[in-house]
């Protein structure tokens, strides 16, 4: 089912009017030109593109979530006047996705904003879609969280131990290798949230992750679905998971026990296999790393695996995803039963949690996250979830310690002060 909805200016068939310039911004960090309303985000390390307000919009939901996208995206790049004077990718006409985890239940949207906002290296741009250019100077101080109470989502944590452990059985049955389960935990304000503020810290205390905002889901992921640039494709897999424990020695230590961990080692093959099996038809050659390095993040760290590939064929970066996902990262091995068992025994529905979430440009490129470490904005507070990969050899007190150190983030963006 889809509705589409297009720029209240322009009606429902109004070509885009898209124009790319140049700026100078000097430093200015990019998330200080947000205002409140409607703001979208993915930036890494100060780059990448930001925007508001919203020239188009496409809803969508099922099975057909993402060839509905990909249709109407090539409808809307086709009606679309583009002068773009810088020619990078992200620049011309630029949409943001989050999308659904399973068919059912969930929504997934895409969204062309009015203002977009790029930075490459030293280059900086803006793109005006059928508005006029506005002045790029900061918002100020985004409001911080008011009466902020925690409690838990559809099982606290003696429950979700359960069902894991109800997993570990079904894994022993033979039933499936992997599984990855998932907790919601609920968060309360006493004031609606400026989304601004958790995406602010997040942006400074997890520089190796992409922070996110597209239509309430926020976050700051370290995991790349799919990056499509010029004809080169790179997925960033992790699986395995240790939390760091504040002294840099004893993380070290610990790091390089995660590098030996059978269990972290066989969790990880999984989602790099699932990963590389599902570029493969997209690409003439691809780089499959044999070992897997440390990623380190201020609350834990993965075994992670770049997998690089040069793609043949013209399938666009959300075509990409669409085939990506889920991968065993976030669903499980094989995927059909691991998915099963989640809508089976997890009891909460994912939404966006642990779907694709991103960007795309007229040519296709764009960058698709994953929504890890993310949460989502509701009418009285927002919702945060984390999940945990499951194999034979997990104990589900372990696994509960895992999802506790991965809500860290947004836990603590949402903190005032
Ligand atoms: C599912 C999540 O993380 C995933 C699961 C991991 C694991 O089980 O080791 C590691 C990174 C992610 O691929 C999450 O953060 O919610």
């Amino acid at each position: 089912m889809t509705t589409p909805a297009s720029a209240p200016a322009g009606g429902p068939s109004a070509p885009l009017v898209v124009r790319t310039v140049p700026v100078d911004l000097a430093d200015l960090p990019l998330l200080e030109l947000l205002p409140e309303q409607d703001p979208v985000s993915w930036l890494r390390r100060g780059e990448g593109v930001v925007g508001w307000g919203v020239a188009a919009r496409l809803e969508t939901s099922g099975a057909t979530r993402f060839s509905d996208a990909v249709k109407w995206w090539s409808e809307t790049v086709a009606r679309a006047t583009v002068d773009d004077q810088v020619g990078e990718p992200g620049t011309g006409l630029v949409c943001f996705g989050a999308f659904a985890f399973a068919d059912e239940p969930g929504d997934s949207v895409l969204v062309v904003p009015q203002v977009i906002v790029g930075r490459r290296g030293d280059r900086t741009w803006l793109t005006t879609v059928s508005v006029e250019a506005p002045p790029l100077t900061p918002t100020g101080t985004p409001r911080p969280p008011v009466g902020l109470s925690f409690s838990d989502g559809a099982r606290n944590g003696e429950e979700w131990m359960t069902v894991v452990a109800e997993a570990v059985q079904r894994i022993a049955s033979g039933a499936l290798e992997k599984v990855v389960l998932a907790r919601d935990l609920i968060v309360t304000t006493d004031e609606p949230l400026d989304v601004r503020w958790p995406l602010r810290r997040l942006a400074d205390q997890y520089e190796m992750c992409w922070t996110f905002h597209v239509d309430g889901l926020f976050g700051a992921t370290p995991e790349m679905l799919v990056r499509r640039e010029r004809g080169l494709v790179t997925s960033r897999v992790l699986a395995g998971t240790i939390r760091r424990t504040g002294d840099d020695d004893r993380d070290l230590a610990l790091a390089a026990t995660l590098a030996r961990s059978s269990k972290d080692l066989e969790e990880h093959e999984y989602a790099v296999r699932s990963v590389a099996d599902a570029l493969e038809p997209h690409c003439s050659s691809m780089n499959v790393p044999e070992a897997p390095f440390v990623l380190h993040l201020p609350n834990v760290m993965h075994l992670a695996t770049d997998v690089n590939g040069v793609v043949h064929d013209v399938a666009t970066s959300l075509e990409l995803a669409e085939s990506l996902h889920p991968s065993a990262a976030v669903g499980g091995t094989p995927t059909p039963a691991a998915v099963a068992l989640i809508a089976e025994i997890e009891g909460m529905p994912r939404d966006r949690y642990a779907g694709p979430v991103g960007w795309m440009d007229a040519s296709g490129d764009g960058e698709w996250g994953i929504a890890l470490r993310s949460a989502m904005v509701t009418g009285s507070g927002v919702r945060l979830f984390a999940g945990c990969g499951i194999v034979a050899s997990s104990d589900p007190e372990a696994e509960l310690a895992e999802s506790q150190a991965k809500f860290v983030p947004v836990r603590d963006a949402l903190e005032a002060g």
